[in-house]
């Protein structure tokens, strides 16, 4: 570190569990964020496996605590973000690691949010300090514990002047607004590709519907459509976040392959859309971040649902795959600077709350 700058790394593992991002940054917690790299290691399809069983059992947990299933996993997965950020230094220094961990269950309004993964182990590993938890003292103090990444869309946006919209479209979908006098608000919108994903693995062994191809060639049961985003969650008033399992299935279970592919597809535009009521201005265009802005129908169906234009934040030099890693660099970096993470509009926690704990190597 000199002068305030740090070489940071960021870490994420979002609910798609598809792999870990790893992003090396330069900043000072505040405007100045230069990207330094970036990669990602895709899951073993056993390691995969074994989070959805530890999704599962936290599911039925009362309260987050010890067990096998579940330590197993996140001793797997630590050892797996070590060999991450030794691929993405290959011997160069950092000053400090941004550890999200996998979530693996998110009850806020029980108090709590998991996410599995030992800050302390990984610190003693790479002899770096590590940032982790980052998400449990905003829920503690009574936010969502979630969205964290507006803070980051913050700092990016800061160039761009006037209101920005940034869609996140992962395993969740969420959006930020940033007002022409930098306020924030944000919210989870709904399931994003969870769906899409739990869809076509079920009923071919497939990740996810490349390219949105499989949607394309399908039909939109509206109605179908209109009973699934009929639930009162979508028309409460933000602050709100989502756990990934929180919806399921069932609506679409009648439906040929296709044609599922396709409802979940443009339930997913249409929560967007029903998200955009909750914003205090209507953006003029939506800059979109996460794996969803590859699923070409997903992006031609939110433009049509909401009527605003959807374009890939890399329109704007983002870098749509990194943003969540880097954003979990920016935050350790606030963390070790004492600067807050989380608001009352994006978490809806009553102050602006620092978040993560410190685990020093
Ligand atoms: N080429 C593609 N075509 C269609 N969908 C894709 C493509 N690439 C990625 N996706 C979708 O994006 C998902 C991964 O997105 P992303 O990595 O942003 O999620 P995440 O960070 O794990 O989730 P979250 O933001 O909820 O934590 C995949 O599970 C898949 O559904
Ligand atoms: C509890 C949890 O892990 N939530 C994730 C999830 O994935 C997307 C959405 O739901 C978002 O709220 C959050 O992640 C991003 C990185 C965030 O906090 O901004």
């Amino acid at each position: 570190m000199s002068s305030g700058l740090y070489r940071a790394v960021g870490l994420m593992s979002g609910t798609s569990m598809d792999g870990i991002d790893a992003a090396l940054i330069e900043t000072d917690g505040e405007s100045h964020v230069r990207p330094l790299g970036f990669l990602s290691v895709p899951y073993a399809d056993t390691t995969r496996e074994k989070l959805r069983a530890s999704i599962e059992r936290a599911l039925a947990i009362e309260m987050p605590g010890a067990d096998p299933v579940i330590d197993a996993a996140a001793q797997e997965i630590t050892a797996l973000h070590a060999d991450a950020v030794r691929a993405l230094l290959k011997g160069a220094p950092a000053d400090v690691v941004g550890f999200h961990g996998q979530t693996i269950a998110h009850r806020p309004e029980r108090g709590w949010t998991w996410q599995i993964g030992d800050g302390a182990g990984l610190a003693q590993t790479l002899g770096i300090p590590v940032v982790a938890d980052l998400r449990s003292a905003d829920v503690a103090a009574g936010g969502q514990g979630a969205p964290l990444l507006p803070v980051y869309h913050r700092a990016l946006a800061s160039g761009l002047g006037g209101p920005v919209a940034v869609l996140n479209l992962g395993g969740v979908g969420n959006i930020t607004f940033l007002g022409a006098d930098d306020a924030m608000i944000a919210f989870d919108t709904g399931p994003a590709n969870a769906l899409i994903d739990d869809w076509v693995l079920a009923a071919r062994g497939l990740s996810h519907d490349a390219g949105g191809a499989i949607a394309a060639s399908g039909v939109v049961h509206e109605e179908v459509l209109a009973r699934m985003a009929g639930v009162d969650w979508f028309a409460a008033p933000p602050p709100k976040s989502l756990d990934r399992q929180a919806f399921s299935l069932n609506a679409v279970s009648g439906l040929s392959f296709e044609d599922g592919a396709a409802t979940l597809t443009a339930f997913t535009a249409e929560t967007v859309r029903l998200g955009l009521d909750h914003l205090p201005a209507r953006p003029a265009r939506l800059l979109v971040t996460g794996g969803g802005r590859h699923n070409a129908t997903l992006m031609r169906m939110l433009a049509a649902r909401t009527g605003i234009p959807a374009d890939p934040v890399e329109a704007v030099g983002w870098r749509g795959d990194a943003m969540e890693a880097e954003g979990f660099a920016y935050m350790a970096v606030r963390r070790l600077c004492d600067l807050p993470i989380s608001f009352p509009g994006t978490t809806g926690v009553p102050a602006p709350t620092v978040g993560g704990i410190v685990f020093r190597s």
